[in-house]
């Protein structure tokens, strides 16, 4: 999902279920004058979710744009229709994100309840998933290109509307608390090896967004990363059903008293997205991650924590998605690298 403010209003552009639809709920209740513009793969699930939120703010200016972000084809066509339909883009939301096929794996989580690392355990579920996942039409790995690819073609496409001197823009990436050093490699960034997809891939999502800030603060792009901590949606009802989870919810409250991180719901979920829209661009800490979080009695703050990077392992990486990302544009844009 996407979020941005254009010159002549604001914008915003996102998805039509869980964290991104709660985000555009929250965003609209705060400013119903706000410029939203959802960007969804299904134009039916778009519709519906613009109806969902005319519904409730029926004075609200929601726009819809087709953008599959695991197709580089259909992110260069969005860039294309949002080219032409704004001047600028403020906020820009990077919330699509996929878990493949995920797997529990459950003498992990017996032998994890036994240790003394049962609580952080539960907040970044280190240890516990493991994924399958599978070639896009494209070549890439799905998950990668998902959750990271797509979105980083979509921002260059988009430069020149987000990189604006005198009146910064802001990119704010979904990431996790599930995104692991160990689980990501240089070597196979794209996790072609391995069985942790979504770890690897929510790794690059940091690696990226700190190297974009190297990158284009100077041209007044700023870039930052959340967590909103564990929520329940369909993400979560593709690790268990949803009747489990209904199941499991007392333990759940439980846990949160520990975690703080156990969200839960959408609404909570959205608490540093929505957080990170209001605050001074040049306060904010590059190599923080924004992590939304709810305390035992239900009350909602975000907390900052320091990303497990640096400086080098970020511009290597940035370095290989420059290489990927002329490879591929020589592959869609014959002549143009
Ligand atoms: N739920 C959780 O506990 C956590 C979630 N996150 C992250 O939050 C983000 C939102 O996930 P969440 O709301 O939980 O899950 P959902 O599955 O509800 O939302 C994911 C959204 O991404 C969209 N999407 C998936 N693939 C593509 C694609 N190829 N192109 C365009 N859109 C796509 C989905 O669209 P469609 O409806 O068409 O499938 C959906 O709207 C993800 O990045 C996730 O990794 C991070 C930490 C915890
Ligand atoms: C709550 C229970 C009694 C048992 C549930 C066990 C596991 C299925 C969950 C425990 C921690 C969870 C978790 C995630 C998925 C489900 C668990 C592993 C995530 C990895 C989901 C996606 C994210 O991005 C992370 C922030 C979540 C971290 C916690």
């Amino acid at each position: 999902m996407f979020a941005s403010q254009g010159s002549d209003g604001w914008q915003t552009s996102a998805c039509k279920s869980g964290i991104g639809l709660a985000l555009c709920e929250r965003l609209l209740l705060q400013d119903d004058q706000i410029r939203l513009c959802l960007a969804c793969r299904n134009m039916q699930r778009a519709e519906a979710a613009r109806s969902a939120l005319l519904s409730s703010h029926p004075s609200a200016d929601v726009g819809i744009v087709q953008a599959d972000v695991g197709s580089i084809k259909s992110v260069l066509q969005a860039a294309k229709t949002l080219k032409e339909r704004y001047k600028q883009i403020d906020y820009l939301y990077l919330n699509a994100g996929i878990m493949p096929n995920p797997q529990i794996n459950l003498k992990a989580l017996v032998k994890g309840l036994f240790s003394r690392n049962v609580i952080s355990m539960f907040a970044s579920g280190e240890g516990l998933l493991t994924q399958k996942d599978s070639v896009t039409e494209d070549g890439l790995q799905e998950v990668f290109e998902t959750n990271v690819f797509g979105h980083f073609i979509l921002i260059k496409e988009l430069q020149t509307l987000l990189c604006h001197v005198d009146n910064p823009s802001q990119l704010i990436w979904t990431s996790s608390s599930n995104a692991r050093k160990s689980a990501f490699s240089l070597a196979d960034y794209q996790h072609r090896q391995g069985q942790e997809s979504y770890s690897s891939s929510k790794y690059a999502t940091d690696l990226l967004s700190v190297a974009l800030n190297r990158q284009y603060n100077k041209e007044g792009l700023y870039s930052s990363v959340v967590c909103p901590g564990l929520v329940m949606t369909n993400l979560t009802y593709g690790i268990l059903p949803s009747f489990f989870w209904t199941l499991l919810m007392p333990i759940m409250w439980l846990i949160r008293v520990f975690t703080n991180s156990f969200t839960i719901s959408t609404y909570n979920g959205a608490e540093a997205l929505l957080w990170l829209f209001n605050q001074k661009l040049e306060s904010l800490d590059p190599l923080a991650k924004y992590h939304s979080c709810t305390s035992g009695l239900g009350r909602n703050y975000v907390k900052p924590l320091r990303m497990d990077l640096d400086d080098a392992s970020s511009l290597s990486f940035y370095g290989k998605i420059l290489d990927l990302e002329k490879q591929i544009r020589k592959r869609f844009v014959p002549g143009n690298c």
